[in-house]
């Protein structure tokens, strides 16, 4: 059987195309099938990370926050995240966002208003709503995979807020990397006492109990419900690990 080869792809029998790759280029009247095609999506892939990587490159050194799309401003929530973001720039920080509503905006607004840099890496959504109006530096993925990349490799912390499923899967995501030793162990702060013990106490009382994770893992996740504090926490980390680091 006749094999036609595509590169590295060898294709034969009713796999041949009836046309070649340069017709397909240059012929603008084809089908347009082929740009849905998993190796089209890769090109596709490829040049989102370019475009995020070029857009982060100049941050500076960042955190990373989570929390609730819901939450709404007249919610004390709101309010909190407004001083997370003021005071992660007050100790010259960027802040990383998912740049959309409710404690996202939040985070954006307090470092908008503080003066710093505010960044809002936003996913396409069925329901999107757009970036929200405090994000400096935006980007909008189309997926989610890439911009989570880009939450951990420019940050140096992870602040959480309360949230639902989107939060816990930002949350796990950085708390994996950091207990496979993949990332740098980044301090990862939940805020929200209230909020957050329920989940600490069950890693404590069923997960460590039942052997799959260890007890040192759920020391990963720090609790406050103090902005301060949970700036402090990041900061005092970065400094030793700065500190410690081999010239
Ligand atoms: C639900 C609504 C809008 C959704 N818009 C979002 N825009 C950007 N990022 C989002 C959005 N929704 C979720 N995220 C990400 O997940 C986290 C929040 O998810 P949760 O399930 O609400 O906890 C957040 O950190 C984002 O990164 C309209 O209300």
């Amino acid at each position: 059987m006749n094999a036609y080869q595509r590169g590295p792809v060898t294709l034969r029998g009713q796999h041949v195309p009836t046309t070649t790759t340069d017709q397909r280029l240059l012929d603008n009247r084809g089908p347009a099938d082929w740009l849905h095609t998993d190796p089209w999506r890769v090109m596709r892939i490829q040049a989102e990370f370019v475009e995020g990587f070029g857009a982060m490159a100049e941050v500076g050194p960042a955190v990373s926050v989570f929390g609730s799309a819901r939450t709404k401003p007249d919610h004390p929530m709101y309010a909190l995240g407004e001083q997370v973001g003021a005071e992660l720039v007050e100790a010259g920080y960027a802040v990383i966002t998912g740049g959309g509503p409710g404690s996202m905006e939040a985070v954006n607004k307090g470092a908008d208003r503080a003066g710093g840099t505010s960044v809002g890496l936003g996913i396409e959504l069925p329901f999107e709503q757009g970036l929200n109006s405090y994000v400096h530096i935006g980007v909008n993925f189309r997926y989610f995979f890439i911009r989570k990349t880009m939450f951990v490799k420019y940050a140096e912390g992870f602040i959480v807020l309360p949230g639902g499923f989107g939060t816990f899967d930002e949350l796990f995501e950085a708390l994996t990397l950091v207990q496979t030793h993949k990332v740098t162990s980044f301090p990862i702060v939940l805020i929200g006492t209230t909020y957050w013990q329920g989940l600490r106490d069950w890693l404590r009382d069923v997960a460590v109990e039942e052997g799959t994770i260890s007890a040192a893992d759920v020391d990963l996740l720090h609790l406050t419900d103090d902005p301060q504090e949970a700036v402090r926490l990041i900061r005092t980390a970065n400094e030793e690990r700065r500190a410690h680091r081999p010239e």
